[in-house]
């Protein structure tokens, strides 16, 4: 009894492959974490005590808190990094920040009607929020989840971001630079990774653009001309389900849907700063070609004093001489 069905899956023309489900006290598990390699994580209990934070819930104990929501004009909610948005620049984002207090962010999402802006919260869970979610959060399993960091050799536990999202609300593609342990409160999001060797597939925008570590295909009406190898990309896709725990490895491209028709999702990620000492063996591995290509550009951004200048130099590097 899946609690979902196919009907609430978006439709993409994408290869995928599956990804392994381990209970928590398989040993498989740590030496997945450790290889860098995606597992669903069942029977973990890492949120287990919050299975009750609902819209009702968080709202009655979160009402006048103000939250970081994300309004967007259609299903997907493309991260961008304010901090690159030069003035010269006619940058015009789908979905942009719109701070409410949780009690308005409830009371929208209740009146939501078809053809409405959609909204998504993503808060940074920290004890600045009410007294009974910082008790509820200290009740999360956090032996478990120290354990793995340690067994991995991860950095510090940066944030966990409480994300309340609408049914059918979309996440793009895109990667992230620290390691991720998602975990599903409520509601079935779907996720779709590829690993690192991807990336050619993939097309992410240049370093310097605010959609930096997003891909630029939309999944939704690939434009198979400008992306042609997107054609070729093969995923990993798995539905994480209420106290399913997702490792999602740094580096790893992600797409990730809340399932139409299933009400909101309520989840929360642990985000890890990568190990500290990463020892360089040959052949390198993926992730690490990928840092290798994102700090070639920003070098040639910092010596040329001027990031549009990167793309000339290094088609000048590349045409006609490795090509
Ligand atoms: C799109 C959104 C709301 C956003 C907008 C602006 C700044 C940051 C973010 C941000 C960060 C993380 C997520 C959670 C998850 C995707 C998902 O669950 O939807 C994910 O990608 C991850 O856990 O790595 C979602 C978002
Ligand atoms: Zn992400």
């Amino acid at each position: 009894m899946a609690g979902w069905n196919e009907s609430q899956l978006r439709k993409y023309n994408i290869k995928v492959d599956k990804i392994p489900t381990l209970q928590y006290d398989d040993p498989k598990v740590d030496s997945l974490l450790s290889n860098n390699k995606p597992v669903l994580i069942k029977g973990s209990k890492l949120v287990s005590q919050v299975l009750k934070w609902d819209l009702d819930y968080l709202a009655e104990h979160m009402n006048s808190i103000c939250c970081n929501v994300l309004v967007s004009k259609n299903h997907k909610f493309k991260y961008y990094d304010q901090k690159k948005i030069t003035p010269n620049m006619t940058f015009k984002p789908i979905s942009r920040p719109s701070p409410m207090i949780f009690s308005e962010f409830a009371k929208k999402i209740k009146d939501w009607k078809k053809g409405d802006s959609r909204l998504y919260m993503q808060q940074v869970l920290n004890n600045s929020i009410s007294q009974r979610i910082v008790s509820d959060f200290v009740m999360f399993n956090w032996d478990w989840i120290m354990s793995k960091q340690k067994v991995c050799k991860w950095g510090s536990l940066t944030s966990n971001l409480l994300l309340i999202a609408q049914e059918g609300n979309v996440t793009p593609c895109h990667y992230d630079e620290q390691q991720n342990m998602f975990a599903s409160i409520r509601g079935y999001k779907r996720f779709i990774l590829f690993p690192p060797s991807e990336f050619e597939c993939l097309y992410p925008h240049p370093v310097h653009h605010p959609y930096d570590r997003q891909s630029q295909v939309d999944f939704d009406n690939p434009d198979y001309i400008k992306f042609p190898k997107f054609k070729e990309a093969c995923g990993y896709e798995v539905i994480v389900g209420p106290e399913d725990v997702l490792y999602i490895p740094m580096y790893w491209f992600h797409h990730v849907e809340s399932l139409m028709h299933g009400g909101c999702t309520v989840s929360v990620n642990f985000w890890f700063k990568a190990g500290s000492v990463e020892k360089i063996e040959y052949p390198l591995l993926d992730h690490q070609k990928m840092v290798i290509m994102r700090n070639v550009e920003k070098m040639l951004a910092e010596a040329l004093h001027d990031p549009n200048e990167v793309g000339n130099m290094l088609n000048t590097i590349v045409l006609g001489r490795y090509t």
